[in-house]
């Protein structure tokens, strides 16, 4: 047994998240893709099941108040404002990432005018997910705004009286780097604008401390590291202090402050409902709100202590194992700049994934030369970490 196996074993046997494996649907391939897809947990199946059967096939349209299905998107988003630092009433669920991205960042350019009418810049994480640079490309021509990329490091430089929104990315997905919440909140709202963190790879994954650092708006999926399977509804969280004024360029019957009145003139709802939209995906949304239990008795704190552990440990065994030159990591080693994931860079990036699903790694390759690999220390364990760099390095020889 070699040194780093006996270390994986010490590890394992200290995880004190260790048993909540135990509530995923597994089996023995090394699972690193939970940034992308998060795995199934075992209550998802039978609650759907339920859901499908007995509050759609039996009770029927009494479900959407008895069942209380009319007040799933509050109450899951309730489930999620602690994991995120935010106190209940000011989550939302609902509509994808996208569709969020959307209603925040118009919603905070509006939210600016109301004290700075001139301003006329969307400021964008230059290394966006593709979705969000889109989004606001098209938001910047409704609200006669342009957008102007930046490096978030850079930041500050951009900031100024014509800065009306920021979109930021709170870890990138491509390396994995965690960008500094506090402080470039902090400073956004130096310079009087507003600001929105798009949270898809930090949910679940790490703390964010939504309400403690007076972030604006922010969004985020919740089929990563928080397993609501695929194309689970995302969340919009909106500070309640801004809600009042939060004006959502897609005002939907459901945000209204009385939406069966069916009145034909817009009213808005109090709270974080008036970031709703249209009738809820009820099936995505109780799945979610089923595999959201997992969290019971988990502290996001274990969560991050264990995720930077894993990470780590990879790349403990990455040096050991991998032969010197052959990748290089694009990860942050500081852990204060480091998310759930190790991106490695080589440039048969491509095939070397491929090779590796086929021998039980499953991690993803992100154009054009990255190895993503995304650790969710709810399900991962350190022996799996230390298998999977030993057959990287196995099929990079
Ligand atoms: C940072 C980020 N934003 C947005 C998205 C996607 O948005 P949507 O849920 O609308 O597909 C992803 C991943 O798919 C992402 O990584
Ligand atoms: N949302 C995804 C999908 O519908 C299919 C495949 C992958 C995804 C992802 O989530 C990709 C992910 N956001 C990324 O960081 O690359």
């Amino acid at each position: 047994m070699s040194e780093l196996t006996r270390k994986a074993e010490k590890l394992d046997a200290a995880d004190e998240l260790a048993a909540k494996r135990a509530e995923f649907v597994l089996d023995d391939v090394v699972y690193l893709d939970g940034n992308s897809l998060g795995a199934l947990p075992v209550a998802v199946p039978g609650r759907l099941e339920d859901v499908v059967r007995r509050q759609w096939g039996e009770l029927r349209i009494r479900s959407w108040t008895e069942g209380g299905w009319w007040t799933a998107p509050e109450r899951i988003g309730d489930r999620i404002a602690p994991l995120v630092g935010a106190a209940p009433g000011q989550i939302v669920v609902g509509d994808s990432t996208s569709v969020n991205v959307f209603k925040a960042v118009v919603g905070a350019v509006r939210l600016a005018r109301l004290t700075g009418p001139e301003r006329d810049e969307i400021v964008v994480d230059a290394t966006t997910f593709p979705t969000d640079g889109y989004i606001a490309e098209s938001a910047a021509r409704m609200t006669g705004c342009t957008v102007r990329p930046v490096e978030p490091s850079s930041l500050p430089d951009v900031l100024g009286g014509r800065t009306a929104a920021v979109l930021l990315n709170h870890v990138d997905y491509r390396s994995g780097r965690l960008h500094d919440l506090p402080s470039l909140t902090a400073a956004v709202h130096a310079a009087g604008a507003v600001v929105v963190w798009d949270l898809c790879h930090s949910a679940g994954a790490l703390p964010v401390g939504l309400d403690e650092h007076g972030v604006d708006l922010a969004v985020g999926c919740t089929y990563k590291y928080l397993n609501g399977g695929p194309g689970s509804p995302a969340f919009l969280y909106v500070r309640a202090d801004g809600q009042e004024r939060f004006d959502s360029p897609l005002p939907g019957w459901n945000s209204h402050a009385e939406p069966f009145g069916m009145r034909p003139s817009y009213e808005a709802a109090a709270g974080a409902v008036r970031g709703r939209v249209g009738t809820p995906d009820i099936l995505s949304m109780l799945a979610l709100e089923a595999a959201l239990e997992v969290w019971d008795g988990v502290t996001v704190g274990a969560v991050r202590a264990k995720s930077l552990a894993l990470t780590d440990f990879f790349l403990e065994c990455v040096e050991a194992y991998v032969p010197e030159g052959r990748v290089s990591c694009v990860t942050p080693l500081a852990h204060g700049e480091r998310g759930s994931q190790v991106a490695l860079r080589c440039p048969d990036a491509g095939d070397v994934m491929t090779r590796l699903i086929e021998r039980g790694v499953v991690g993803d390759f992100r154009h054009p030369d990255v190895l993503r690999f995304g650790f969710t220390p709810l399900y991962v364990g350190f022996a799996e970490v230390e298998r999977a760099a030993r057959v990287l390095a196995e099929v990079l020889a």
